[in-house]
């Protein structure tokens, strides 16, 4: 019986555990069951939650059988009904009991549901629920605008070809996105990305995070949207090594290992070093780099700050390309429709009082039926682990704004000092064009980008799948302090590259920007962007300052006092 307990306790989740369901349940030490019996009981009893939510309700099950609360209610309903060897415990155990006690009016009430829905039999009752068709009640409009489940065939570990007539044989190819959008949510079939390589969409609910390609690292998921900066960057051999400025999870470094890869000759020997400040995240990047076999390639700086790495040391003497993903304020992020949504029954009168009763008994199992401890009337429970990043900022989007982008412009500067380099792109997972465009203009028109010889890429220059996007930069007035020239403005925001969220595409909000330089850095201006004399990061003041921010802030101020220190030497 302690699968239902513990399935129970791993949803209640009364120690607010972080990471995906999965992960949580894997995380579990003392599991009797085995991870995968629970994750099997949780994923299904999800997919008909809202079937048997209202079953249970309207048998007032849970006013009726103090042992339950509505986790357990809803797992045990599930077997009783659904399961082929029906609930998997002692038919004489006091759980398995207090929901035989009900199957006939529990049946009656299903049977009902499944005839209001419109279904003949169980079993067309059943493909209607692994469609995802439950799930919502959606338009054609709606529809069209449903966010896919990006695929990212990992080119270090396998192709795509062989993925088709693996991973995904049997699964029919589609002509349109669209028609992956419109078609129900399980549907096995794919799309070919035609923007970048090895890229496929497929309809949201497709279960892959338990196939052998997924947890062996030959797949990865990866929105459309974030393989554009990697790709972007354009690497050939001569472009040397690669930094990745703001790393984990890992999605862009395990992709530019794959590019680096796959044009490497034995007499080149290109590497991706990737920077990561934060503990817990570089955790996760190095598992993740290791499962998709780019240790070979990645060099991880772990716990390490990217604006705290020198310019011109030696170690980065051949480092040619960079690229950038700072913290950003993740609005661009989707909520991710292929998460599992479990609908609780909600206790009606009477259950509340059982309830409160049994909670002044010993518990058996301590909290696993505590009921107090019992969370919303919907669960969210998250299939994977690999969302690029919450960025939880307090205060007002305007302040939140102005801190991030005054870090986002401070790291891209510091990019830019790179001797070697001559190629960055700059990305974002926002929606705020104080986060994207305002930053490349102030970008551009920094001293050192003057310096050094930095201009945008333009789009005529792009590489052809994205040349050929046609979302680009928007304008925002009174946004930025400098003054910017009709024709500069426009050719930036040509060479911008936008995605914007909820729309036909698939994708979710991002933004990157490529910056370039030729051989020879000039010393005289490389943009007509007018220069804001007020380029420098000063470093997050006390309002300003976030706990996110926290550890950068202190390198971020050492470091330009140091380059202070070094400018006053200089001009001396
Ligand atoms: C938006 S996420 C990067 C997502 C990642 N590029 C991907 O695609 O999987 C930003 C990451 O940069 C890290 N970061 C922020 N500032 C940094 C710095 N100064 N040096 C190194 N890492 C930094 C954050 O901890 C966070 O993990």
């Amino acid at each position: 019986m302690s699968l239902y307990y513990e399935a129970a306790a791993i949803l209640a989740n009364p120690d607010k555990t972080g990471g995906s369901l999965v992960s949580r349940i894997y995380k579990k030490k003392d599991l009797k069951s085995s991870p995968g019996q629970v994750f099997a009981l949780v994923a299904e009893a999800s997919k008909w939650s809202l079937v048997l939510k209202d079953v249970i309700e309207k048998c007032r099950l849970l006013a009726e059988e103090r042992k339950l609360t509505p986790i357990l209610a809803l797992l045990l309903t599930h077997d009783l009904l659904l399961a082929k060897n029906g609930v998997a415990a002692p038919a004489t155990h006091v759980l398995k009991l207090a929901v035989t006690r009900h199957k006939a009016r529990l049946g009656a009430e299903f049977t009902k549901a499944r005839i209001r829905y419109g279904h003949a039999t169980l079993a067309a009752f059943r493909e209607a629920v692994n469609n995802g068709e439950l799930d919502t009640e959606e338009d054609a409009t709606q529809k069209a605008v449903r966010h896919p489940r990006w695929v990212r065939v990992n080119a270090l570990k396998t192709t795509l070809e062989q993925q088709l007539s693996t991973t995904f044989a049997g699964f029919k190819e589609a002509k349109t996105l669209s028609e992956v959008l419109l078609a129900p949510r399980a549907s096995k079939m794919y799309f070919r990305d035609p923007n970048i390589p090895n890229l496929l969409a497929l309809p949201s609910k497709i279960e892959l995070g338990r196939s052998s390609a997924y947890t062996s690292g030959q797949i990865i998921f990866q929105d459309k949207a974030s393989c554009f900066p990697a790709y972007l960057l354009d690497l050939s051999q001569d472009d040397g090594d690669v930094i990745d400025g703001c790393a984990a999870p890992g999605n862009k470094t395990t992709h530019l290992a794959a590019i680096v890869s796959s044009q490497s000759n034995s007499r080149q020997n290109q590497r991706v070093i990737a920077f990561e400040r934060d503990k817990v995240r570089t955790g996760t990047l190095q598992k993740m780099v290791k499962l998709a076999s780019a240790d070979k390639v990645v060099s991880v700086k772990g716990s390490s700050d990217f604006i705290a790495a020198k310019p011109g040391s030696d170690e980065f003497a051949n480092v040619g390309a960079i690229l950038l993903d700072p913290s950003c304020s993740g609005t661009g992020i989707v909520g991710r429709d292929d998460a599992l949504k479990m609908h609780l029954p909600i206790p009606q009168a009477g259950a509340d009082h059982a309830q409160k009763t049994s909670k002044n008994k010993k518990r058996k199992r301590g909290d696993e039926t505590d009921t107090a401890s019992e969370p919303a009337a919907v669960l969210d429970l998250d299939l994977d682990d690999s969302t690029p990043e919450e960025t939880l900022m307090d205060g007002k989007l305007s302040e939140r704004l102005t801190a991030l982008s005054k870090f986002q412009l401070h790291i891209l500067n510091h990019a830019m000092r790179f001797d070697a380099a001559r190629k960055i792109t700059y990305s974002t997972c926002s929606i705020h064009f104080e986060e994207n465009e305002g930053v490349v203009f102030q970008a551009l028109a920094s001293t050192v980008a003057r310096e050094r010889g930095w201009k945008i890429l333009k789009r005529e220059r792009q590489v052809e799948g994205l040349k050929k996007w046609n979302v680009r930069g928007v304008w925002e007035e009174d946004k930025l302090s400098c003054v910017v020239d009709e024709e500069t403005k426009k050719e930036v925001l040509q060479s911008c590259i936008r995605c914007d969220k909820g729309t036909e595409e698939g994708t979710m909000g991002f933004f990157v920007a490529a910056l370039v330089r030729d051989d020879v850095p000039t010393s005289n201006g490389s943009t007509e962007v007018a220069v804001s004399k007020d380029d420098e990061w000063k470093g997050f003041s006390e309002d300003e300052a976030v706990q996110e921010m926290a550890s950068t802030t202190t390198s971020v101020e050492n470091d330009t006092k140091e380059r202070k220190k070094k400018r006053r030497k200089e001009h001396k």
